[in-house]
C-alpha cells in the first residue's frame, strides 16, 4: 500500500521480545533494565495474526528483531508460521549471533530467508567491551554457520564509535574482500537517550569512506537483495561488499518502506516518531481482521515524511531501541 508521499509500504519489522542477552552499550544500559513481563507482550499467535492481516494491506516482507529475537522461546515455531502466510515471500532476523549456531539449521527448515548479525568489533577484548558481555567466537561461529547453510547473502552490522571501533574499518572491510560478506557501517544513532551517545563519538559515513579509500577502491555495483537503507558498494576483487547506512547525515526517509510492531504490540510508522497504534490493545478487545487492517492502514496513511532526530529523542520519549526493534 502506498503512503501519503507514494512510498510503497511492503516491509513489516517485528520486535518480539525486548530482553537481550548482550547489553551494547549504544544500545542498552548495562544495569538497571526492566523488561516487560510475559502478559505485557504480543503472543507468539498475537504476532502471527497480526503480520496475515497486515499481508492484506500489502506487507510482503517480515523482519524478526528486538532486543535479541533468538532469546524468546519458541522462535522456530513463529518463523514457520509467518513462512505459511502464502503473500510473505521473505522473513528475514536481526540478531547479535551468540544463540543463532545451535538454532541455525532449525530456522532455515523454518523458513526463515536470511540472516543479518550485529558485530561492531573483530578483536575480543573490544567486542567484550561494547556489548558488556559477548564472546567475539560465538558471532564469528554463528556468521561461519549461516554461510555454511547458505543463507545468503549474509549481512554484518557495524555501528561505529569514535575512538572505540573506529581503528577497525579497514579490518571489516577486508572480511568483506576475503568472504562472501556484507558489511554495513551504520552511523550512530541518539536513540533512546543514552548516556553513552555523545555527539563526538558519532563517525559519519563521508568519514568513514574516506578511511577506507586510504587502501580500497570502492565502485557501484549490482545491489545486494534487501529491503533496508544501506547504500552498497563492490571492492575489487572482492567476494563480499560494503555498505553505509548513514541515518544521521544523509537519511533515507524518502524511500522509507517499513512499519514497526514494538513487542508490546504497538504499531509504530517512524522508528523516531511518537505515534503508536495499540494493537495490543485492539486484540484484547476482540477487534475483527477488518479492523486490525484498518489500523495497518492507518499506520500507513499517517507515516511522516521523514524523523527529525538532530531535535534530539525529546525527554517525553520513554521508548528505547531496543523496544522499538531496531
Ligand atoms: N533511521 C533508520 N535506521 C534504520 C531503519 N531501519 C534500519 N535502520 C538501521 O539499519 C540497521 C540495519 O538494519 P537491519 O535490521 O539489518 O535491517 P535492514 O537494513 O532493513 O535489512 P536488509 O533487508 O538486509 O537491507 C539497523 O540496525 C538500524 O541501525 C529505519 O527505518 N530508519
Ligand atoms: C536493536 S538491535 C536488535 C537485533 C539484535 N539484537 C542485534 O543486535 O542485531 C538491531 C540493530 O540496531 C542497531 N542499533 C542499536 N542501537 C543503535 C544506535 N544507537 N545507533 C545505530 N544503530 C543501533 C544494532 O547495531 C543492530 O544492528
Ligand atoms: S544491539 Fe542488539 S544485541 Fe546489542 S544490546 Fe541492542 S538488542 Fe542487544
Ligand atoms: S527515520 Fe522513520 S521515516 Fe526515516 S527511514 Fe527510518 S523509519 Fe523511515
Amino acid at each position: 500500500m502506498l503512503d501519503s508521499y507514494a512510498r510503497e509500504v511492503d516491509y513489516l519489522r517485528v520486535s518480539v521480545t525486548d530482553r537481550c542477552n548482550l547489553r551494547c552499550k549504544y544500545c542498552m544500559p548495562a544495569e538497571g533494565i526492566e523488561s516487560l513481563g510475559h502478559t505485557q507482550i504480543l503472543a507468539l499467535e498475537e504476532i502471527v495474526r497480526l503480520v496475515r492481516v497486515a499481508a492484506r494491506v500489502g506487507i510482503r516482507k517480515v523482519r524478526l528483531t528486538g532486543g535479541e529475537p533468538l532469546v524468546r522461546r519458541n522462535i522456530t515455531d513463529l518463523v514457520a508460521q509467518i513462512a505459511a502466510i502464502p503473500q510473505i515471500t521473505e522473513i528475514a532476523l536481526t540478531t547479535n549471533g551468540v544463540l543463532f549456531a545451535d538454532l541455525a539449521a532449525e530456522l532455515k527448515a523454518a523458513g526463515l530467508t536470511r540472516v543479518n548479525f550485529s558485530l561492531d568489533s573483530l578483536e575480543p577484548d573490544c567486542f567484550h567491551y561494547i556489548t558488556s558481555r559477548g564472546n567475539l567466537i560465538d558471532v564469528t561461529g554463528a556468521i561461519a554457520k549461516a554461510l555454511a547453510l547458505g543463507l545468503a547473502p549474509v549481512k554484518i552490522n557495524t555501528v561505529v564509535m569514535k575512538g572505540i571501533n573506529d581503528h577497525e574499518i579497514l579490518a571489516f572491510v577486508r572480511l568483506a574482500k576475503e568472504m562472501p560478506l556484507h558489511v554495513r557501517f551504520i552511523e550512530f544513532m541518539p536513540v533512546g537517550d543514552l548516556p553513552f551517545y555523545q555527539t563526538d563519538r558519532m563517525v559519519s559515513v563521508s568519514e568513514i569512506k574516506a578511511i577506507i579509500a586510504q587502501q580500497y577502491d570502492l565502485y557501484s555495483g549490482p545491489a545486494v537483495q534487501g529491503n533496508g537503507p544501506a547504500k552498497c558498494y563492490q571492492i575489487n576483487g572482492g567476494l563480499g561488499s560494503i555498505g553505509f547506512i548513514s541515518a544521521m547525515s544523509d537519511h533515507f526517509c524518502s524511500e522509507c518502506n517499513r512499519l514497526r510492531l514494538t513487542a508490546d504490540g504497538k504499531l509504530r510508522g517512524c522508528l523516531f516518531g511518537k505515534q503508536e497504534i495499540n494493537l495490543k490493545m485492539a486484540l484484547q478487545n476482540g477487534a475483527s481482521d477488518e479492523k486490525l487492517a484498518h489500523l495497518f492502514s492507518k499506520a500507513i496513511r499517517e507515516k511522516p515524511r521523514c524523523h527529525h532526530m538532530s531535535e534530539g529523542w525529546g525527554a517525553d520519549n520513554k521508548r528505547k531501541m531496543y523496544q522499538i526493534g531496531g
